[in-house]
């Protein structure tokens, strides 16, 4: 007995042993990764990628104080202005009229306050604002504004221009996630999350990077590349149907795939994770529900075979035009020998890519998104370790 069982439970002492010594190596491998998983947002302008950060201020660090929030206001009222200012601005062109013949005064006001905003934001300023909004011809101009630039917030401010008119209007979270400020060079964030049971526990640091998106501002992006274990680049999916801001003969949705794929391809990112979210899905559903189709843009989608109601066919086709690029044949394989280590990290593991829908003004959807985000970063991480 003793002599059969021997060898067994020896080898059940060694399983023990090894499981263990496994278990130490995992926690000495996670411990450095603990101390800063550093993730880089990226995409093209107005995608959505300092809403991300704003949600991991309120998700992961103590949120807004109360001087953040009364800092916001003014850019909130510019926002405000931007937005009347900017529509009214491309009635004209687009051939729209008023409707209300009162607002003329109003309307020839606010467009003298030229793009930059009243020297005041009065009580008067807020009754002009107020009735051209309610102005149909002003609402027709609205509708049409992909033909044109306007913050994807206009809507939700003009809309509360009572709130935001009071003298002790405090911005909620909800107005600061709407707010607008186009981003400049480079912003770090770093916060801390617990790491599940699963996978080690404890707790682990992020440092998370923000660039601008807007074509000038990417020449930036390189400067942090170094040491980056995944990326997150924000796509915004309502935006098949504008162009862009700093180039008007370019589609937004297009410009992302081309970045998509230089991003995916750049041999300084071979190593990181990459992850994809496909962001706006509010504003894309609103869109499929006003009768806009992807298919006047992205032909290939009449011609898109799932059996499903509008928005989730246009976004399932959104995914597979970004998903086709990682498996398109990889123009780096032609690359200078200086990426040739890269390219055996690659064969021997095939690299993923993985694709989430999100509204990143939803708190609880980027709460949801994050937590699963974290697992797929720490096994990521692992993976290209060699422990998994
Ligand atoms: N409705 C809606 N608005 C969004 C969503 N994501 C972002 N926005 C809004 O879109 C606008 C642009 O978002 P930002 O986060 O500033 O975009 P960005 O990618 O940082 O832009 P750059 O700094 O120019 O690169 C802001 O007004 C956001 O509130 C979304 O999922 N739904
Ligand atoms: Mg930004």
């Amino acid at each position: 007995m003793r002599i059969v069982c021997g060898p067994c439970m020896q080898a059940r002492d060694e399983d023990a042993d090894y499981s263990k010594q496994l278990d130490r190596e995992i926690k000495h491998w996670i411990r450095p990764y603990d101390q800063a998983i550093k993730l880089l947002l990226l995409g093209t302008g107005e995608s959505g990628k300092t809403t991300i950060i704003k949600q991991m201020k309120i998700l992961h660090v103590q949120g807004f104080s109360q001087s953040e929030r009364i800092e916001k206001v003014k850019y909130i009222r510019h926002n405000v202005h931007e937005s009347i200012h900017d529509i009214l601005f491309n009635m004209a062109p687009l051939g729209i009229s008023l409707r209300n013949p009162k607002n003329h005064d109003a309307y020839r006001f606010i467009l003298k306050c030229g793009p930059d905003g009243p020297p005041e934001y009065n009580e008067e300023y807020y009754d002009f604002v107020r009735s051209l909004w309610k102005d149909s011809g002003v609402r027709e101009c609205f509708r049409r504004s992909n033909e044109y630039q306007l913050i994807d917030s206009a809507e939700y401010f003009l809309d509360r221009l009572d709130l935001l008119q009071k003298s002790d209007y405090i911005p909620s979270d909800a107005d600061i996630l709407r707010c607008r400020q186009k981003t400049t060079g480079i912003q770090k964030i770093e916060f801390k999350v617990k790491v599940p049971k699963s996978m080690a526990g404890g707790v682990q640091d992020f440092w998370m990077f923000d660039v601008g998106g807007q074509r000038g501002e990417r020449k930036k992006w390189i400067q942090v590349f170094e040491g980056i274990h995944a990326i997150w680049f924000v796509v915004a999916c309502s935006d098949f149907d504008q162009t862009l801001r700093e180039d008007n003969s370019q589609n937004r949705l297009k410009e992302a795939l081309v970045l998509f794929e230089d991003v995916w391809q750049s041999r300084f990112l071979l190593t990181a994770g990459l992850i994809v979210f496909l962001n706006k899905q509010d504003l894309l559903e609103r869109k499929i529900s006003a009768g806009r189709s992807v298919g006047d843009y992205f032909p290939a989608y009449r011609t898109y075979k799932p059996e499903a109601d509008e928005h989730t066919r246009t976004k399932l086709f959104i995914r597979s035009m970004f998903a086709d690029l990682t498996t398109k044949k990889q123009a780096r394989q032609n690359m200078a020998a200086s990426a040739e280590r890269f390219r055996v990290v690659e064969a021997s593991r095939p690299r993923e890519c993985y694709f989430h829908f999100t509204t990143a003004t939803d708190t609880d959807n980027v709460r949801t998104v994050f937590r699963d985000v974290h697992q797929i970063i720490l096994t990521h991480i692992l993976t290209n370790i060699g422990v998994y």
